[in-house]
């Protein structure tokens, strides 16, 4: 059995819910607040493994992270990779507003702390044809495309947050299967509308497959023999928008490794991702295969 090897970031989300995104200079007063588990990669790894996929959780977290590390460990996911490191777990402030959208800020912490034997290790626990996947969110993230590309492994990256820097200096010639929505998109391929981006990111790395997360309007996604597929969001009431990109990734991954049918990948992705919007929270708002 294929299986998704995860080197993840893990964040502390401190999610407040406000009337509205703040302008700049304005003070708000939160209605409420709460802490969840999140950080795109162990909501990732916790889509994937709910969506019944075999999951390697790889990364790093502070003396406080235990709870990140034992809702993997209990979605299924195995954590022996996850280290602990003197310094604090990675932690994001999530300002929902009163339709439900979210922005974040992210402070790396301890998911900037990851070694090249951190990699190493995760790597060399892959067999060729294995999904090595990735998120802007960790430290190393050219490194680990690199040498996961290098051992045969499919590189899935998700290039969130988008960052002009790292764009110029990856090696997404490398990349597999891109995952961006579309302000990711955007960024990576310098345009503005769906159709554009995918044909200059096809023109640009022919042998990649890219996949774009459009919120309500669904999935895109481009072939190396350039064709595109759509598949439409199933309509559910939008709650928090919390996580549903990476609700979509770990799906559409594991029904990729299961069936290798792209078109099957997309729709569930579509499904789980509509049904995560439909609940409050990162990780827990994740549904399970049996839900959908
Ligand atoms: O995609 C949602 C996630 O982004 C940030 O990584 C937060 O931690 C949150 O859980």
């Amino acid at each position: 059995m294929k299986r998704i090897i995860n080197i993840g970031s893990l964040n502390l989300d401190k999610i407040y819910q406000l009337p509205h995104t703040p302008l700049p200079g304005e003070t708000l007063t939160a209605s409420s607040n709460r802490i969840g588990l999140g950080g795109k990669g162990l909501n990732q790894s916790i889509a994937a493994a709910r969506a019944e996929a075999a999951v390697i959780h790889a990364g790093a977290v502070g003396p406080d992270g235990e709870p990140l590390t034992a809702a993997l460990r209990e979605a299924g996911a195995d954590v022996s990779l996850v280290r602990v490191r003197d310094t604090a777990t990675g932690h994001a402030l999530i300002l929902v507003n009163e339709k439900g959208n979210n922005s974040i800020v992210l402070s790396p912490g301890a998911n900037h702390t990851l070694t090249i034997n951190d990699l190493d290790e995760a790597i060399g626990q892959g067999h060729p044809g294995d999904i090595l996947l990735l998120q802007n969110e960790t430290n190393l993230i050219a490194e680990a495309i690199r040498r996961g590309h290098a051992a045969g492994l499919k590189i899935a990256f998700n290039f969130a947050p988008f960052d002009p820097q790292a764009a110029r200096e990856l090696p997404l010639e490398l990349v597999d299967i891109l995952f961006v929505n579309e302000i990711e998109g955007a960024g990576v391929a310098g345009a503005g509308d769906t159709g554009r981006i995918l044909a200059i990111l096809h023109e640009r790395y022919p042998a990649l497959l890219t996949v774009m997360t459009r919120g309500p309007e669904g999935a895109f996604a481009c072939t190396p023999s350039g064709e595109v597929l759509h598949e439409p969001s199933p309509p559910e009431e939008v709650v928090e928008t919390t996580a549903a990109g990476d609700t979509f990734i770990g799906f559409f991954l594991a029904e990729l490794l299961r069936s290798g049918d792209l078109g099957k990948a997309l729709k569930l992705g579509c499904k789980a991702g509509a049904r995560c919007v439909s609940r409050p929270g990162a990780a827990e708002s994740i549904p399970t295969l049996g839900e959908l």
